[in-house]
């Protein structure tokens, strides 16, 4: 029996972990968040891993608002950069293994290939510059058997995505306006969740190692956003607009696919195209019903 210690278990990931801990009975999650466990306060992280005998910290907290990143640096920082440099060297001093969550947007957009895991971050937001910030502090303290999971466009059944936005926005609009000039990868934030629980125990590096995982496939939030309607049978009209029109308040990348070989190869892993990944999301929140035809 494995301890491990979910952070930030009441956000989407967290939620989707706590849900499948049945499937992996050889562990024993800890489950906590902001009001039970601040990952920005050393001691009381430190403390937690003591007296629960931790063997293992999945690091699912983050500070997630893109757009009021750009108005709270200092708190975003706190949580995505300096918590995440306590956990490394809470790890390291603890001989834990760390899983730490991070995102498409350390990217800034430019390629026109898939990132790897290999090349060299540029952030164009101030969240992804302290993801960014979190993920170089991890890997220059570097505690063994750590690894770094970089994944894009997450949505689950609960907290705040993408998905429902939509969904909410076509029961008040006959017409939405979506951004077509931003490509990337959706992701179902379960499966995430089950990859990163069964792959942790095979977890075994000196360095700590980067990961991308994404639902496989691409798209733009115009097509993402036309697949939700369409599966979920919305009367309403997806128009397809520039990120310009949209005029966000946080720059986002333009391109921020994921190159997603290294996972599979690691540990053998099957991942779900983010059609199919979307589909089994809106079954659960009862939009679309079982046995429903998939796709076209
Ligand atoms: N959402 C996305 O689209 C993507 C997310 N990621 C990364 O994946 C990971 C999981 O994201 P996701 O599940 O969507 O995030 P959520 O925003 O859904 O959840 C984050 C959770 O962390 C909690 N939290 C915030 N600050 C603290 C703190 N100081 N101490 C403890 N808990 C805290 C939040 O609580 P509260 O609500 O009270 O603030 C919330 O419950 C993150 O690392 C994120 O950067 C990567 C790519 C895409
Ligand atoms: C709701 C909506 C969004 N958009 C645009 C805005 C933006 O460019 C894009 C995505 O919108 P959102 O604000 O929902 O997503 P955003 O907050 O940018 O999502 C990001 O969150 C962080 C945490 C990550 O790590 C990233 O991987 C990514 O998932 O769609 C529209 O064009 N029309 C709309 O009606």
């Amino acid at each position: 029996m494995s301890n491990i210690l979910i952070t930030g278990s009441k956000g989407q990931l967290g939620t989707e972990l706590a849900a499948i801990n049945g499937q992996f009975p050889h562990f024993k999650l800890f489950l906590t968040d902001t009001d039970s466990l601040d990952i920005t306060n050393f001691s009381a992280v430190e403390n937690f891993i003591i007296n629960n005998k931790i063997d293992i910290i999945i690091n699912c907290a983050a500070y997630t608002n893109v757009d009021k990143a750009e108005d709270e640096v200092e708190i975003s920082n706190k949580i995505n950069f300096e918590a995440v440099k306590n956990m490394a060297e809470i790890a390291k001093k603890h001989a834990l293994k760390l899983i730490h969550i991070s995102t498409d947007y350390v990217f800034d957009g430019t390629s026109q290939i898939p990132y790897s895991e290999t090349v060299l971050t540029n952030p164009k937001n101030q969240y992804g510059k302290s993801k960014d910030l979190g993920e170089k502090a991890l890997l220059k303290i570097n505690p063994e058997n750590s690894i770094i999971i970089r994944t894009s466009w997450l949505y689950a059944v609960s907290g705040h995505n993408f998905v429902k936005t939509i969904l909410k926005l076509s029961k008040e609009r006959n017409e939405i306006k979506v951004v077509n000039d931003q490509i990337g990868s959706p992701t179902n934030a379960a499966d995430l969740a089950k990859v990163i629980l069964t792959i942790v125990p095979k977890i075994d590096c000196k360095n700590v190692e980067i990961f991308h995982f994404s639902n496989q496939g691409k798209c733009s939030w115009f097509q993402f956003a036309q697949e939700i309607i369409k599966i979920s049978k919305r009367n309403c009209t997806v128009l397809p607009i520039t990120s310009k029109e949209f005029n966000s308040k946080a720059y986002r990348p333009n391109f921020s696919l994921l190159n997603t070989e290294k996972i599979k190869n690691t540990f053998q892993i099957n991942i779900p195209t983010w059609q199919d990944a979307l589909i089994n999301c809106l079954k659960k929140i009862n939009e679309i019903k079982e046995g429903e035809p998939k796709h076209s």
